[in-house]
Order: structure tokens, then sequence, then C-alpha cells
């Protein structure tokens, strides 16, 4: 995996957005794989901004985002779709049809997660998969014990990332438990991942992803086995890596 050390959220949003511009730039037909959760808030941002200055053309473009909490429709506030619209969909060209989120309020979970499997396949696989990072380690909702060879699927979601995920709900009682998301095996089968961590509450996660060996006990550390995988992160969540592991990078931030 490599590894980039940014001084800050800022530059870490910068260098993302500016990896999914090229990307897009270079193939008008990207299938964007997306993440949602606070960390990558800021390169949406940078994102619609060096799209509006540079007129990047998503007219052909696609997206997968990673999941969405059981129970919650398209249109609640608190949805990874509504999310999405909010801090993208709503400000760049991309073609509504060719946004998909994983629906959360079906009656039939088996079959829409057979459907989404079905619809990246179709699409030709997803070219980038933008990841975040949970404390414990988890990618999308593969909490962890999610194995390397998990489709999307309906998860339980562990106590901690109820927790976590409060702070956008009234109270903790209104966190959905279970969530569906694209397994491990969807997020290996993407062609290139771009994994961001900021700030040290993501510091002891990002070590054992990238030192610890590969382990379903830490989900993210089985992005060890995929060919390419860029991981972008700021001082604060690089600050428990060791120096061997440091002395493979170039930090650039300044
Ligand atoms: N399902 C999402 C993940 O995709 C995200 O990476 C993680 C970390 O979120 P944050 O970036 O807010 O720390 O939280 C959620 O559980």
């Amino acid at each position: 995996m490599k590894l980039v050390i940014v001084k800050d959220y800022a530059e870490l949003s910068r260098k993302a957005a500016e990896m999914l511009v090229s990307e897009v730039k270079a193939n008008p037909k990207t299938v964007f794989g997306l993440a949602t959760g606070g960390t990558p808030v800021g390169m949406y941002r940078e994102l619609i901004k060096l799209s509006q200055a540079e007129s990047i053309d998503f007219s052909q473009a696609s997206s997968f985002n990673l999941d969405e909490y059981v129970g919650l429709s398209s249109t609640h506030p608190q949805s990874y779709r509504s999310y999405m619209q909010e801090n993208l969909f709503n400000h760049i060209n991309i073609p509504a049809e060719k946004t998909y989120v994983p629906a959360g309020n079906t009656t039939d979970h088996l079959a829409e997660c057979a459907r989404y499997e079905e619809a990246i396949r179709l699409a030709g696989g997803i070219d980038i998969q933008v990841l975040g990072i949970g404390n414990n380690g988890h990618i999308g909702f593969n909490e962890p014990g999610s194995s390397a060879e998990s489709l999307t699927r309906v998860v339980q979601l562990t106590d901690s990332t109820i927790e976590a995920n409060a702070r956008y709900f009234d109270s903790v009682d209104q966190v959905p438990t279970q969530a569906v998301s694209m397994g491990i095996k969807t997020i290996l089968g993407t062609k290139k991942v771009v994994l961001l961590a900021s700030g040290e509450a993501k510091a002891e996660a990002v070590r054992l992803m990238l030192e610890g060996e590969p382990t379903a006990d830490v989900p993210a550390s089985l992005l060890q086995l995929h060919p390419n995988v860029t991981v972008i992160v700021d001082h604060g969540a690089a600050s428990k890596l060791t120096t061997s592991v440091l002395a493979g990078t170039k930090p650039s931030g300044s």
C-alpha cells in the first residue's frame, strides 16, 4: 500500500479531490466508488470547487456508494443518499440515474444486495474506490469479523460504530442498528482504492491496517491484499506509525 502523509485535513481533502479529478479527466466514463462519514466531506467540497473551476464533466461517469442504513428511506435527512445529494450529486453534472446507493428500506434485502453487485458488474467494475476508516478498523460498514469473501449484504453495526455515528442523529436510540454494505470482496474487486484518515482518533486503526497482519479482526488490514491502494493520512492519523513504515514514504506536507 502506498502511504501519503499530508500536514492537515485541508491538504488531505485537496489531494483526494485531485485524484478523483485526474481519474475522470483520463476516463470520462469513470465508475466511482464513494464513501460517506465526516472524513470525505472536505474532499467533496474540494471536488465541487475544482469541477466548477475547471468545468469537469461527469456526464458519462457513474458512482456506487459503499453503504446505506437499513430502515431509513432515501429521503431521510440522515440517509447516505441524502448525504451524497447534499455533499456532491446536487453540485456536479453526474446523471442522477447513474448514482447508485444501496436501498436501505426495501422489503427484500437479499434481492437488493444481489442487484447491487450485479449493477457494479454491469458497469464494468469500480475504477476508483474512496474509503474512510472506522475507529475499530471498519471499512464501509464491514465491522470486525467481516470475511475477505464477503459481498454486499446486511450487516449488524457494533455498539462503538452506533455511538460514533450518533452525532448525526438526535439521540443514540435513533441510529439504525443495521446497514447494507458492500463486502470486503466487493472492495477488493475495485481497480484502485484511496483511503482517507484524519486525526489521532484514527491513529491506532491506521497502524493496524498498515503494520498488522491482514485479519478480519481489522477489516481495513485486508486492503493489504489489494494491488493498488493509496492511503492518505494527516499527521494525527499517522502518529502511531513506526519509523520503518514512515521511512518508505515521502511526507508531502510542508
Ligand atoms: N459507514 C461509514 C464509513 O464508510 C466511514 O468510513 C466511517 C468513518 O467515519 P468518519 O469519517 O466520520 O470518521 O463511518 C461510517 O461508519
